[in-house]
C-alpha cells in the first residue's frame, strides 16, 4: 500500500509541475505574442522614434547590442534612420547617431537631460557620496574645475620623467620582458592589455595620484583597486544592488579605499608636505561659496579620477601597440621622428619633454588614429527628464516631421560611429594615421570644432563640439577634462616602447571585446617584441 501511495503523491506532484510548464509556457507565448503585435504598423506610435523589432518583451535587443555595439548600430541606422529606440533588459533606449545625434545628446539641455539620473547606481557606490554623479550638475562643474587646475603645465610637464622612469623599471623587471632584460635576439611575447594596465596604474600613482597610493599599490592598494574594479561593469549598470559576493566586495574596497584616502589628507594636512600631485592641488581648492573640500570629498574625487583614467588609457595604450604591431611602417616612422626630435651626435636619444612630444606629428596621429577606431567609450548615456521633440531626419531636419522621445526614456549618443562611418571617412576601418597629418578634408571636418565656438560650463572653455564626426574625449557639460593629461601619458609610455623594441602582431590586431564597460582587445591577445639593439 504505502507503494500505491507514493505513486499516486509522484504522480500528483508531477502534474503540478506539469501544470506550472504549461503555464509558463502560455505565458511566454502571451507575451512575445502581444509584444510582436503592439510592433505592427497599426499600433505603432508615429510620434515616437521607430522601435527596433524584437520578440522577447523585457530581453528586447539586449544580446544583439550587447554583442556588437557598432553592428547593431549601423545595421539599424540602414533600417530606421538616424534615431531609433530599443529595448535594453526593460529599459528605453532611444539612439541618436551621426555628429548631430551626438549634438543633440552630448549638449542636451540640463532640463531635458541628465547623466546623474543614468549613472549614479554604478558609479556612487564605487566613487563614494557627494562627488560626480552625485551632487548636483552645478557642483559637478566646480569639480571639474578643481580637477582641471590640478592638472596644470607645470605638473604635467613633471610628470614625462616620472612615466618614462615607470615604463624603463616595468620593462626591466617584469617577467614578461626576460628577453628584453637579456637582449635575446629572438625577442619574446607579452599579454598586452594586462601589461598596459599595469604600466597606466604605476605611472598614474607615480603622478597624479601621488607617492602614497604608488607605494601601496606593491601592498594593499592593488587588491583595494581590484575589488572596487569588480563594481564597474555592465551587470552592475543594468543591476545597481544584488546579493552577489561582488557587490559585497566592492563596498568593503569602496570604505577602505575612502579611508585609505583620507588619512593621506589628514596627515599631509598635519605635516604641512609640499606634493605635485592632484591630492596636494585639490587640497588648495574652494567652492564659490568659500567652502574648502573635505577629507571625504577629495578622497572620492581621487577614486572617480583613478576610475575615470585607468581602463580608456590602458585600453588605448593596448590598441595603439596593437595596430603598432601590425604596420613596421608606422613603428619606422615613429622611431625615426624620435631620432630626429631628440636624437644627440652619440646615437642616443634625449629624455622626453612635454613640449617636445606635443610638437611629434608622428606620434601625436597614432593616438588620435587609434582613438578614432577604438573609443574605449561606445555609448554615452543620459536619462530624458522632460520630453525632446527631435527631428525624425537629423541631416534634414523639419519642423512637421518630427518625433517625440518621451521622458523617463534612456538617450544614447555613440560618438564611435561618426568616427567609422564610410560616409565620413575614406577607408573608414583602416589604421591610417597618416591621415591627420596630410590637409584631409576629413581632418578638416574632424578639427573644424577647434577653430569654432568656444563654451564655459563652469570648468573653462571648450569647443562647442557641435558638428564633428570625431568625438572620444566626448562633448558639452560631461566632456573629460583628463584628455591632457591622457595624451601626455598615452604618449610618453608609446614612445618608450618604440625608443626600446619593434613590435609585430601574430595573426593581426585582435577584435574588440564588448564585455566590459570599455571596449577591450580580446582577452588572452599577445604582441612580439624585439630589443632594439
Ligand atoms: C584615452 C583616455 C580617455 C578617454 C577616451 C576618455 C573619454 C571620456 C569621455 C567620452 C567622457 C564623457 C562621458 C560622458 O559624457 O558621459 C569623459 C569624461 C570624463 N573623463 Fe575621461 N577619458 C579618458 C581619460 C581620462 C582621464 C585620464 C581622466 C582623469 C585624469 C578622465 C576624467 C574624466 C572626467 C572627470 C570626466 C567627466 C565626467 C562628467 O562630467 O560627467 N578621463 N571621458
Amino acid at each position: 500500500m504505502p507503494c500505491v501511495q507514493s505513486l499516486v503523491a509522484d504522480f500528483n506532484s508531477l502534474s503540478t509541475i506539469y501544470q506550472y510548464l504549461i503555464g509558463a509556457v502560455c505565458f511566454v507565448v502571451l507575451s512575445v505574442a502581444l509584444n510582436v503585435i503592439k510592433q505592427l504598423p497599426p499600433f505603432k506610435s508615429r510620434n515616437s522614434p521607430p522601435l527596433v523589432f524584437h520578440v522577447f518583451p523585457f530581453i528586447g535587443s539586449t544580446i544583439s547590442y550587447g554583442m556588437d555595439p557598432y553592428k547593431f548600430m549601423f545595421d539599424n541606422r540602414s533600417k530606421y534612420g538616424d534615431v531609433f529606440t530599443f529595448i535594453l533588459l526593460g529599459r528605453r533606449m532611444t539612439v541618436a547617431l551621426g555628429p548631430k545625434g551626438n549634438d543633440l545628446i552630448l549638449n542636451g539641455k540640463l532640463s531635458q537631460v541628465s547623466a546623474e539620473e543614468a549613472y549614479t547606481h554604478l558609479t556612487t557606490p564605487v566613487f563614494g557620496k557627494d562627488v560626480v554623479y552625485d551632487v548636483p550638475n552645478s557642483v559637478l562643474m566646480e569639480q571639474k574645475k578643481f580637477v582641471k587646475f590640478g592638472l596644470s603645465a607645470e605638473n604635467l610637464r613633471m610628470y614625462v620623467d616620472m612615466i618614462a622612469d615607470e615604463t624603463l623599471k616595468f620593462l626591466n623587471r617584469d617577467n614578461a620582458f626576460s628577453a628584453y632584460q637579456n637582449k635575446d635576439p629572438n625577442g619574446g611575447d607579452f599579454h598586452c592589455f594586462q601589461t598596459m594596465s599595469e604600466i597606466t596604474i604605476l605611472t598614474a600613482s607615480r603622478t597624479l595620484q601621488g607617492k602614497e597610493v604608488r607605494d601601496g599599490l606593491d601592498k594593499s592598494f592593488a587588491d583595494m583597486y581590484h575589488d572596487l574594479d569588480g563594481g564597474f561593469t555592465p551587470l552592475n549598470f543594468m543591476f545597481p544592488n544584488l546579493p552577489l559576493p561582488s557587490y559585497k566586495r566592492r563596498d568593503i574596497a569602496q570604505q577602505k579605499m575612502s579611508d585609505f584616502y583620507g588619512d593621506i589628507v589628514r596627515r599631509r594636512r598635519a605635516e604641512g608636505s609640499v606634493d605635485y600631485d592632484m591630492i596636494a592641488s585639490l587640497m588648495e581648492c574652494k567652492y564659490k561659496d568659500g567652502r574648502a573640500l573635505n577629507d571625504r570629498e577629495i578622497a572620492h574625487i581621487m577614486i572617480a579620477l583613478l576610475m575615470a583614467g585607468q581602463h580608456t588609457s590602458s585600453a588605448t595604450s593596448s590598441w595603439a601597440l596593437f595596430h603598432l604591431g601590425d604596420k613596421p611602417d608606422v613603428v619606422e616612422a615613429l622611431y625615426q621622428e624620435q631620432v630626429e626630435k631628440f636624437g644627440r651626435e652619440d646615437g642616443t636619444l634625449n629624455p622626453l619633454t612635454l613640449e617636445e612630444m606635443r610638437e611629434c606629428p608622428i606620434l601625436n596621429s597614432v593616438i588620435k588614429e587609434t582613438l578614432r577606431l577604438h573609443p574605449p567609450i561606445h555609448s554615452i548615456m543620459r536619462k530624458v527628464i522632460s520630453d525632446i521633440p527631435v527631428p525624425q531626419s537629423l541631416s534634414a531636419p523639419s519642423e512637421k516631421d518630427s518625433y517625440v522621445i518621451p521622458q523617463g526614456n534612456f538617450v544614447i549618443a555613440c560618438p564611435g560611429v561618426s568616427a567609422v562611418d564610410p560616409l565620413i571617412w575614406n577607408d573608414a576601418q583602416e589604421f591610417a594615421p597618416s591621415r591627420w597629418t596630410t590637409q584631409s578634408q576629413e581632418q578638416e571636418l574632424a578639427e573644424k570644432d577647434d577653430k569654432g565656438e568656444t563654451v564655459d560650463y563652469g570648468f573653462g572653455a571648450i569647443s562647442k563640439g557641435t558638428s564633428s564626426p570625431y568625438q572620444p574625449f566626448g562633448a558639452g557639460r560631461h566632456r573629460c577634462i583628463g584628455e591632457q593629461f591622457a595624451y601626455l601619458q598615452l604618449s610618453t609610455i608609446i614612445a618608450t616602447f618604440i625608443r626600446e623594441m619593434t613590435l609585430e602582431t601574430k595573426g593581426g590586431v585582435p577584435p574588440q571585446d564588448y564585455t566590459s564597460m570599455i571596449v577591450l582587445p580580446q582577452p588572452g591577445s599577445r604582441l612580439h617584441y624585439k630589443r632594439r639593439t
